[in-house]
């Protein structure tokens, strides 16, 4: 990859200000460094990083910056990602989720040390946990390699307000996987909106799939801790 802000431009027709770029290298640069001590990301060449990381997460900023006005959350957020860059670039007010208390303290003393706690807050727990204390709350909800999109969807609704957005990162997904997805939006109240495909700098191949929340769920959510992971709903008959 070349110049971030050039490929960037090129690419994906996103502007990225001088300032913005040099934040987003500083929170690279940071989490690389936390990464020695601490397992917060498997990438840790900066070249693989720059392009997996730092390119990936902006990529889904479009879908974004489309999503009503408001509250931000990334979900499983592990090294930040997406979640620091989209803050930066959006400059929402920002809540990093994750369940490994850990990992939400060593990445807030990157988001300290970058001066980027006036709109980015931590919150270490899980998921479901975060839906019974801010119901309904987001505009906006990321997740990047946390679970299977059927999960996904049954632990982001309860989180979002309608309309809301939930933006998720994936790699290459099956169509079954999509399929299981697609086949329990509506037990939740989610409807998909958009779907792109795109490749990195190195190639690699992405999808974003953006769904919006249509209606509140048809069955009580959150269900009990880690029963969304572990027994994703089916569609009912
Ligand atoms: C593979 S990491 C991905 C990190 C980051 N999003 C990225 O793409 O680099 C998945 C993260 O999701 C977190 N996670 C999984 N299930 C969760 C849940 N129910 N609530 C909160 N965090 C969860 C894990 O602790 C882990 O840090």
């Amino acid at each position: 990859m070349g110049n971030l802000a050039t490929t960037m431009h090129e690419h994906y027709d996103i502007e990225i200000s001088e300032s913005q770029e040099q934040l987003l290298l500083a929170d690279l640069d940071a989490i690389l460094k936390v990464n020695k001590t601490m397992n917060l990301t498997r990438i840790d060449t900066y070249e693989s990083a720059l392009i997996l990381h730092i390119e990936d997460s902006l990529a889904g900023l479009p879908f974004i910056n489309d999503a009503p006005q408001g509250r931000y959350a990334d979900i499983g957020t592990g090294g930040g990602f997406p979640g620091v860059p989209v803050a930066i670039m959006t400059n929402r007010d920002t809540l990093l989720v994750d369940s490994v208390q850990k990992k939400v303290k060593a990445l807030m003393g990157v988001v300290d040390g970058l001066g980027l706690n006036a709109n980015i807050e931590g919150y270490p727990g899980r998921v479901e946990d975060l839906a019974k204390d801010m119901p309904g709350k987001f505009a906006v909800v990321t997740a990047r390699a946390v679970s299977s999109l059927a999960s996904l969807l049954e632990l982001v609704s309860p989180l979002l307000k309608k309309h809301g957005r939930f933006v998720c990162y994936k790699g290459q997904p099956t169509e079954e996987e999509i399929k299981a997805g697609l086949d329990i939006q509506n037990l939740v109240g989610m409807k998909l909106v958009e779907k792109k495909e795109y490749q990195l700098s190195d190639g690699s191949r992405r999808t974003i799939l953006v769904f919006e929340k249509v209606s509140n769920p048809k069955i009580k959510l959150p269900r009990r801790i880690g029963l969304a992971q572990k027994e994703p709903l089916k569609p009912r008959r």
